[in-house]
């Protein structure tokens, strides 16, 4: 006896071959019309057709005709741990003001680093929480979560313990990365490579306490150069920590290229790659993590090459970039949605890159973003026909419910998240 049998229109079966899809596999989707999943004890227990499953019996057996069930989606580059919110920025942005120079001028990151330095630990928390629930309602069941707004020991060690207690307490699977890196604070102007030193210093205790995977970045003009970011993350290796990093958002600095170079686990924005970026990628097994919410929320035109790096033969996975300055939203749908319209991929394309290949790229690949029997039944149901509908109707929500661990967690409208 299962404890829940899904009878769905179509269900998505993303492939995990043991390693992020890539090139033209990254076009293959596996569908199964009228399809069904069966759950029992949290683990997907049945992938099949109606007719494979009509001798199966269930506790609660869910008739969802004509409806779309997938896996959870995954969300591989957020900020989701931060005080403040940066809604002030927005006229500037209006008239014109780059982000580089807003930052500059100590807004930007500094603006949220002042907040998060200033708002309590279990403030933060509930904050969290707050943006959790929200990325629950939009189906994503495993997301990573950043450091970066603290830019000392002691606010950088309370962001990652906050994400712990979060993993601890919340349903979606967190995934922490230490990104002190993040920016040169006030007072440490002028000395990036002492500054990189403190933030190295902390790797120690960020180990012991298992407080991040990964150390990521921020490879761009007036904050780390590509020597300094390769130096860095070169020493997180040797520390025994994934290593990613911010490359190539804005100016092209050659970020991609170095990424490629030292193994990292993910290069990420990436809209200024250059031709030997994109034909590295294609070689290397760093995934290529497109962040198109960025680009259309700082209002360029110039989004990244994304149909190069698949016809190099590369991994590419999508993912909101939720932060409150650059990319203020929890919408992975509407990421979705960018990626078919301005990245130019196929909807089989966006599928992979919100689940399995998002999930290689924070080292969930084997746990989490396709459906196996056996794997965790991490599960949305989605209030559409088909697979090709969610990048097509933006800007809306189309989640009915979500299933974590196979627990009911979001019922349409309602979440049951704590
Ligand atoms: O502006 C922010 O808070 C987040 C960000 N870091 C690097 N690019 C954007
Ligand atoms: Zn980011």
């Amino acid at each position: 006896m299962l404890d829940t049998l899904i009878f769905a229109g179509q269900v998505v079966v993303p492939k995990s071959n043991g390693e992020a899809l890539r090139g033209t596999q990254m076009n293959e989707l596996c569908i199964i019309d009228d399809g069904v999943v069966g759950i029992k004890d949290g683990v997907i227990a049945f992938i099949g057709t109606a007719e494979e499953a009509a001798s199966l019996k269930a506790k609660d057996t869910i008739d969802a005709a004509g409806k779309l069930l997938s896996p959870g989606l995954v969300d591989p580059h957020t900020h989701l741990v931060f005080g403040g919110s940066r809604e002030h920025e927005l006229a500037l942005k209006q008239q014109g003001v780059p982000y580089l120079e807003i930052l500059a001028q100590g807004g930007g990151i500094h603006s949220t680093v002042k907040a998060t330095r200033e708002i309590a630990e279990d403030a933060l928390y509930k904050k969290g929480m707050f943006h959790l629930n929200r990325c629950l309602t939009y189906g994503v069941t495993t997301m990573e979560a950043k450091s970066g707004y603290g830019l000392d020991k002691e606010i950088e060690l309370k962001q990652l313990r906050v994400a712990k207690q979060l993993n601890e307490t919340h349903p979606i699977d967190l995934v922490s990365t230490f990104l002190g890196a993040h920016a040169i604070p006030e007072n440490y102007k002028g000395r990036p490579d002492a500054f990189l030193e403190e933030m190295l210093s902390l790797l120690s205790v960020i180990s012991k306490e298992g407080l991040a995977e990964f150390v990521d970045i921020f490879c761009e003009t007036g904050v780390f150069t590509v020597e300094q970011s390769k130096a860095f993350l070169q020493k997180a290796k040797t520390a025994g920590f994934g290593v990613k990093i911010h490359a190539d958002e804005i100016d092209p600095l050659g970020g991609t290229e170095m990424a490629c170079e030292i193994g990292a686990v993910s290069a990420d924005h990436l809209v200024g790659a250059s031709k030997e970026g994109v034909r590295m990628l294609g070689e290397s097994d760093t995934i290529a993590v497109l962040l198109p919410g960025t680009t259309f929320y700082l209002g360029k035109d110039h989004f990244a090459p994304a149909r190069d790096m698949i016809s190099s033969g590369a991994a590419v996975a999508l993912s909101t970039d939720f932060n409150p300055g650059s990319s203020p939203t929890e919408n992975l749908q509407f990421i979705m949605s960018l990626a078919a319209l301005k990245l130019k991929m196929t909807p089989e394309e966006i599928w992979n890159a919100v689940t399995v290949n998002a999930a290689y790229a924070i080292g969930r690949g084997h746990v989490a973003g396709s459906l196996e029997v056996g794997r965790k039944a991490d599960l949305v149901l989605w209030d559409v026909p088909n697979y090709k509908y969610i990048p097509y109707h933006y800007g809306v929500n189309h989640v009915n419910k979500v299933w974590k661990n196979g627990k009911l967690v979001v019922g349409k409208g309602d979440i049951h998240a704590n």
